[in-house]
Parts: C-alpha cells; structure tokens; sequence
C-alpha cells in the first residue's frame, strides 16, 4: 500500500514538473473558466478574469500607441460623483495609456481638479441640461455622436461611454477594447430570454419580439473604435427621435435602444459583469473574481431631476 501510494506520488511530482516546464504561453489553458460562458454564438469572446493576459496584451496595444476616450455625463447634481469616478479611474482605467476623460456637464465649474498622470487629461464639454433625467440619459447617445467629428475622430482611437454614478475598483484595460462592445446587465446575467426587459410594443423603434434577443447589454458602458461608436450612437439617437415623433418612449430609454442595435449589430467582444456590477443589489456570488467598476449607492430622491 505504502509502495503504491509512494509510487502515485512520483508520478504526480514528474507529471507537476512538466507542466512547469511549458512554455509562458501555454498558462493560460490552466486558467481555462468552466464556470462561465466564454464565446458568443457568433465567436466573440465574453472577457472574464482568467481569459486573457495582461502582459501579452500590453505588448500588442503599447506599441500601437493608441489614445483612449472615455465619455461621462454630469449633469446637473451628478456632478458629485465625478471625483470618485475620476480618482479611481486613474488608479484602475487603462493604467499606462494614454486617456482623455471628456466629462460633458452643464456645470464646468463644479468639475474637480484631480492630479492626473502623464498622457491623461480632463476635457470638459459644456452641453445643456434637461427637466427630466431620462431625457439627459437618453441624450447622451446624441451629444456622443455629435461631438465624434468635433473631438473623437481626430483625438481618440477608442472611446469607452460610462455611467458616472459609478466607481472602479479593480483592473480596467485594454483587454476590452474591440471594434464594438457591450456590457452583460448584472441584473440579468443567468437568466432567461424571456426575461430580459427589451422593449416589447411593436410600434417602438427599441422592439424586440419574445423569442429573439442574445443578451441584456446595460446602458452604462459600451465603446468601441470611434467609428463604430459614431455609428452605433447616431442611429440609437435616430431611432429614439422616431419613437419621440410618434409619442412613445422605450421602456428603459437609452438601454432598450443600445440593446436592439446590438442585437441587429452583434459586437465583437461582450463584457461580463465584472465590468459593471453592483455589490449592495446582488451580492458577491463565487463567478465574479474580480469586481471592477461598480455601482456607488445613491439616493434616487436627492439626486434624479435636481
Ligand atoms: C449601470 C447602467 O447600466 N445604468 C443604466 C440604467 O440606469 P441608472 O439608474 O444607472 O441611470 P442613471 O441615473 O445613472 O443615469 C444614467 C447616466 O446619465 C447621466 N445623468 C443622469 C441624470 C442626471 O440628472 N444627470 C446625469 O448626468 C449620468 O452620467 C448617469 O450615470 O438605465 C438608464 C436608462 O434608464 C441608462 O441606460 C443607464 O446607463
Ligand atoms: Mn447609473
């Protein structure tokens, strides 16, 4: 018995070594998830931690010395959330590229001045304000798509269009970017088509039939290259005036939109919820590793309309 086990033990131990003994580039199919979807029935990768690696990454996109934009909205009293948005992208948000932040807000005054670093900068676009905040969350697909010829094509390769009530908590890289991207709604990761909280009336431009859908993506964080951004945010503009013309308005506003041109435009890389999460509503369940940009809790009265 003692031999056999001696034995086992030798072999384990020899096996071990070998696996020591792969090259660099062969971790990674250790780090193969099992416990998450990883491909889109079109091929697009789902990115986890674990799928990817930082360091092969970085030689790719540094020596391609691309800019990053990153658009956020404060508007009206969202201006309170810019600083910890801010302070926390710089220590999460594509550390070692080169970001520019456009914050577009109807109050520049009121943007903090945070130390950045080298190659980072805050450019403010002062735009206006509406009465209602699901007209300012729905314009932002507008102000997006018309500020693309004024800054984006000429400034940035890549834009990344963010919630501001939000902060990041862990890694944020270059692992996301693609030619078009969406982010799985943490609300509804693991559940059912059926579910998913598409527009449904057919005389909205946002429709989706039951039955057809692939995923939830959240308002909060899509991008891509600029152009597609361009593309994308003009015609959720577009399709949103249509349905204002003829008095309707999609039952989640910017999201329903951003999920039917996703669904008529299949992105090329899809987000997991680790990249938009909110740990007070759902928790910590054991497939999210990491948590990168969450949800900061507010107070819907004191903020919404003010
Ligand atoms: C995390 C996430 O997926 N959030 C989406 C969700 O609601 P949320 O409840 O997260 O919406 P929200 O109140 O954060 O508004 C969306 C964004 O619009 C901006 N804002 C809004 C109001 C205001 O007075 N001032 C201002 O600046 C701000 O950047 C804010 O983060 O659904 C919304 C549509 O219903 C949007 O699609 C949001 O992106
Ligand atoms: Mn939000």
């Amino acid at each position: 018995m003692g031999q056999t086990l001696a034995r086992w033990c030798y072999y384990l131990n020899f096996q071990l070594k070998k696996l020591r003994h792969l090259p660099r580039s062969c971790d990674s199919v250790f780090h193969r998830r099992i416990d998450v979807p990883l491909l889109t029935p079109w091929l697009a990768p789902i990115v986890w931690d674990g799928t990817f690696d930082k360091d092969i990454l970085k030689e790719q996109f540094q020596d391609r010395n691309i800019t990053i934009g990153l658009t956020v909205f404060a508007i009206k009293k969202y201006v309170v959330f810019l600083k910890l948005f801010l302070e926390t992208a710089e220590k999460y948000f594509m550390v070692g590229y080169k970001v520019n932040y456009y914050v577009f807000t109807d109050r520049p005054a009121d943007v903090p001045k945070i130390p950045l670093q080298e190659g980072r900068k805050v450019i403010t676009l002062v735009v206006q304000n509406y009465a209602r905040w699901q007209d300012i969350s729905m314009h932002r697909m507008e102000m997006i798509s018309n500020f693309c010829h004024q800054h984006f094509f000429q400034e940035v390769d890549y834009l990344a269009c963010m919630d501001v009530d939000m902060k990041f908590s862990d890694h944020l890289g270059v692992e996301i970017l693609s030619n078009l991207f969406g982010t799985l709604h943490p609300g509804f990761y693991g559940a059912q088509q059926k579910s998913f909280s598409y527009e449904r009336r057919p005389q909205s431009q946002a429709y989706i039939p039951k039955g057809k859908g692939d995923f939830y993506y959240a308002g909060g964080f899509f991008g891509g290259k600029v152009q597609q951004v361009y593309e994308m945010t003009k015609a959720c503009h577009e399709a949103m005036s249509i349905d204002k013309s003829n008095g309707i308005e999609a039952v989640w506003h910017d999201e329903s939109y951003l999920n039917k041109y996703l669904f008529l435009h299949k992105p090329t890389k899809v987000l997991s919820p680790e990249y938009l999460w909110d740990e007070q509503l759902l928790g910590r369940p054991a497939f999210l590793r990491k948590l990168r940009y969450v949800a900061v809790p507010k107070n819907h009265a004191e903020i919404r309309n003010k």
